[in-house]
């Protein structure tokens, strides 16, 4: 049997040439001593006597533990050239890249440019596993939320982007554009990063997330970080178009094109030609409509109601939804190819309730941001009880609902600090129907009776019809004893049978 080699490759940062002289161990050795390689791989672009330096330390370090451990010179023109990192990871991954091994990237160690290479060619043509290593966090395995289409490497990497380069370095490490977007959760922070070189990268996007999770903020942030940012940023919301509108709403028409067209109208294609256009609840058009929009998208060329002529366009696509679009290609709801078009880059952003620190942090944040905008609330403080009832909230409306009820909160409490009561009373109170079973919020009250009764509801006229009514059949699809028992079921819990 042939056993994998579990290889490890990373370049060597400042850090770690650093912890020769200093107490932190740096990631590189960190993440040695935390995981189990067979053969690990250092890129770096320092000198080769510094780097030689390093590794003999490093095996002096590991001692009997140390793998075989290989160190190459790469001088780069500079450690924030994107082409120049880009040839030398490509070169090592294809070369280390075969059935016969593991592959795994450190992806702490050197600057942010090396590390959105390392994402770039990891997610795309080597599959790798990804680590990274943190004083706070320790060397944990990453999962990254985050796609992007193998076709669009040449262009994410293309040469003489100065302006990316720049804008990606350790202290502008993400742009002022993307400060609205309140976060401390690793996760968020790292979708930051992302969107920022995507922004610059000029590719389609694909945002998806509950609602009030923030599409839109970031559809915007990404516009304003791009070379469009003076150009204009259209938003649509797909699913508040009337299906005979689409047309006209996206393309435009010509006067007289029907009845009512006074005058020539332009579409949001052309309103946001130069610019970006937004398209929310993507996953919300109907099939026809998706049709017209993948030929739009793909020639960049639209053809307004009523016209002979076609208006050739030049707008970049982000597109938002709240689904899962994947699902909705498998059961033929959404079409593949326009699907492929779009989510070149996708950003998953994560619901609220699973941010880490975010619930208090937001919370805080939004309340000093009602104070700027309202006197009367200026020195309003949570309570600790009040804190308590936000952490256990699911918040399913996410930013939208903690900011609305954070405000019903501050002005329904009498004095400076918001009680407990105040806050619960903030809340809205929901019918609690709609979500699933499984998916109430306990911390609202449930009541566990209801939803059995529910269940059995569901389930009992289902089995009854797929018997064609015969009570003994149906005890049976349903592991009942017999048909007195499916009986005192149907009575216990009230369930509407139609016959
Ligand atoms: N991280 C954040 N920090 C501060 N404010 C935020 C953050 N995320 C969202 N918001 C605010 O919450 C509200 C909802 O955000 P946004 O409209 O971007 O969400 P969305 O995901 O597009 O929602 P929907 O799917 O319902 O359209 C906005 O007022 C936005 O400014």
């Amino acid at each position: 049997m042939g056993c994998m080699e579990a290889v490890l490759l990373t370049w060597v940062g400042k850090r770690d040439l650093e912890a020769i002289t200093c107490t932190d161990q740096g990631p590189v050795l960190s993440t040695l001593k935390a995981f189990q390689f067979s053969r690990v791989v250092l890129l770096s672009s320092y000198s080769s006597s510094e780097l030689r330096k390093y590794k003999s330390w490093l095996v002096e370090r590991l001692r009997d533990s140390a793998p075989s451990i290989e160190s190459h010179h790469e001088p780069l023109n500079s450690p924030i050239d994107f082409t120049s990192i880009y040839q030398v990871a490509d070169r090592h991954l294809q070369r280390l890249h075969s059935g016969q091994s593991n592959l795994s990237i450190l992806l702490s160690p050197g600057t942010p440019a090396m590390q959105a290479v390392w994402i770039l060619l990891g997610k795309t043509k080597y599959p790798v596993t990804f680590y990274q290593s943190s004083r706070e966090q320790g060397v944990e395995q990453v999962e990254i939320p985050f796609n992007i289409a193998a076709e669009y490497i040449p262009s994410a990497v293309s040469v003489n982007d100065q302006h990316l380069a720049n804008l990606i370095n350790d202290q502008a490490l993400v742009h002022a554009a993307f400060d609205d977007i309140i976060t401390q959760d690793p996760n968020m922070l790292r979708l930051k990063k992302q969107a920022q070189i995507l922004a610059e990268r000029e590719v389609p996007v694909l945002i998806q997330g509950e609602t009030g999770t923030g599409k839109e903020l970031f559809a915007r942030a990404i516009h304003n970080v791009s070379r469009r940012a003076n150009q204009p940023f259209i938003a649509l919301n797909c699913g508040a178009i009337p299906p005979e509108l689409i047309d006209t709403t996206l393309f435009g028409h010509k006067k007289g094109a029907f009845t009512g067209a006074a005058s020539d109208r332009a579409g949001v294609f052309q309103q946001a030609h130069g610019g970006t256009l937004f398209l929310d609840e993507f996953g919300e058009l109907t099939t026809a409509a998706q049709v017209r929009l993948l030929r739009a998208i793909q020639e960049g060329l639209v053809t307004p109601v009523g016209s002979q002529k076609e208006e050739s366009v030049d707008v970049r696509i982000i597109t938002a939804t709240h689904r899962n679009l994947i699902e909705d290609i498998a059961n033929g709801g959404f079409r593949e190819d326009l699907f492929y078009r779009v989510a070149v880059g996708v950003l998953t952003l994560p619901p609220l309730r699973s941010r880490e620190g975010d619930l208090l942090h937001l919370s805080e944040t939004l309340l000093a941001g009602l104070a700027k905008q309202d006197k009367a609330l200026e020195d309003k403080k949570l309570s600790v009880d009040a804190k308590n009832l936000i952490l256990l909230h699911l918040w399913p409306g996410n930013i939208r609902e903690l900011r609305s009820t954070i405000l019903r909160a501050s002005l329904w409490s009498s004095d400076e600090l918001i009680s407990g009561e105040e806050m619960q009373q903030a809340f809205f109170h929901r019918s609690q129907k709609q979500d699933g079973l499984l998916d109430r919020d306990v911390s609202q009250g449930v009541d566990i009776q209801d939803i059995i009764s529910e269940l059995v509801g569901h389930y009992v006229p289902r089995a009854l019809l797929a018997s064609q009514g015969n009570k003994s059949d149906a005890a049976k699809l349903l592991g009942l004893k017999n048909y007195q028992t499916l009986n005192n079921w149907i009575e216990k819990h009230r369930v509407k049978i139609d016959n």
